[in-house]
């Protein structure tokens, strides 16, 4: 495991500029290997067995590096955390020309007329031409999730897919058949035991990947060969260094027929590398960026993540 100069492990912790996924801070442990340095950074809501998956990516990414890439340049969504409509219209103007955007729905304590107005405000930033995607985290029960979908998909002028819409593959498969836009499955993959059951009960139209969940780029293109779905991979609110592994991924894959979810560092106050990603005309460069001084984390974030590690790497 890499470590600074003093032999404590490299743990950042990095605000981020608006609340998502429930967190206001982004902590994870940078690890160095001879291919390169790989992120581990499992939310605090894994438990040590679910997040060996986290520790075989950082390691893919270290010790191994990634499967040859078929393209140079990664079409990317900018993603709209549940914010009010005028800063929803702010994440868009800034997002260097994405053309697609993609708005948390469903946030909880937030109502659905909450979730009309920004879809409708991103459409109207965006124009006509933009693609609208939206996430419930699968917090809808079916019968809302069917009535949301079509709300959402009028005030948005047409939805490109939505994203886990509810939390089980069999509701997916209820909703899917009682709507018209695709659904895109993500939980049901990333945190399932058996990620081709969306295809076995016909749940789903398109297959979300996050490299460090699913446990490296590899593994995630063997999902992707063997799913039979188009594939849209999506990061995990990393610093530059995760984003890296999934620019890799994204690079690799033989198809990519949508934007990937990638431009999540707009999120962040800060990163770990140097030149950190920017958007340019809507897309990534596939690159892997070089280590800046990371800031020590608190005492107690490192100690936290020091053991988090050691409790991995002894199921791993
Ligand atoms: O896909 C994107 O546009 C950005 C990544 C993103 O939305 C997420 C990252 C990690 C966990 C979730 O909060 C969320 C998701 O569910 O896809
Ligand atoms: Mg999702």
């Amino acid at each position: 495991m890499v470590t600074r100069g003093d032999g404590t492990p490299l743990v950042f912790a990095i605000g981020m500029r608006t609340r998502f996924r429930g967190i206001e801070v982004r902590e994870g442990v940078l690890l160095r290997g001879r291919a390169g340095w790989g992120e581990f950074s499992p939310f605090w809501d894994y438990d040590a067995a679910e997040c060996v998956p986290w520790l075989r990516a950082a390691r893919e990414a270290a010790d191994e590096g990634w499967p040859a890439a078929v393209r140079t340049s990664v079409p990317v969504n900018c993603t709209i955390p549940a914010v009010g409509p005028e800063a929803a219209q702010a994440v868009v103007a800034a997002s260097a020309g994405c053309r697609t955007a993609k708005i948390k729905v469903a946030e909880p304590g937030q109502t659905e007329a909450d979730d009309l107005a920004r879809v409708e405000a991103v459409r109207d930033a965006l124009g006509p031409g933009g693609r609208i995607r939206v996430d419930a985290n699968g917090l809808w029960d079916v019968d809302t999730a069917v009535r949301m979908t079509r709300l959402l998909d009028k005030a948005a002028g047409g939805l490109e897919y939505v994203e886990q819409p509810c939390r089980t593959v069999e509701e997916l498969a209820v909703v899917r058949a009682h709507i018209e836009v695709p659904v895109a499955a993500d939980e049901s993959i990333r945190r399932a035991a058996d990620p081709y059951r969306v295809v076995e009960l016909d749940a789903a139209d398109v297959a979300v990947l996050k490299v460090q969940p699913l446990g490296g780029v590899r593994a995630c293109l063997e999902i992707a060969a063997r799913i039979g779905l188009p594939v849209v991979v999506s990061s995990a609110l990393e610093t530059s260094v995760g984003i890296s592994a999934g620019l890799a991924l994204a690079a690799a894959l033989p198809e990519l027929p949508y934007a990937c979810g990638l431009a999540t560092g707009a999120l962040l106050t800060g990163d770990v590398v140097d030149a950190p990603f920017t958007v340019v005309d809507g897309a990534l460069p596939v690159a892997r960026p070089e280590l800046a001084e990371v800031p020590a984390a608190a005492p107690e974030t490192m100690a936290r993540w020091t053991e988090r590690l050691a409790a991995v790497e002894a199921l791993a």
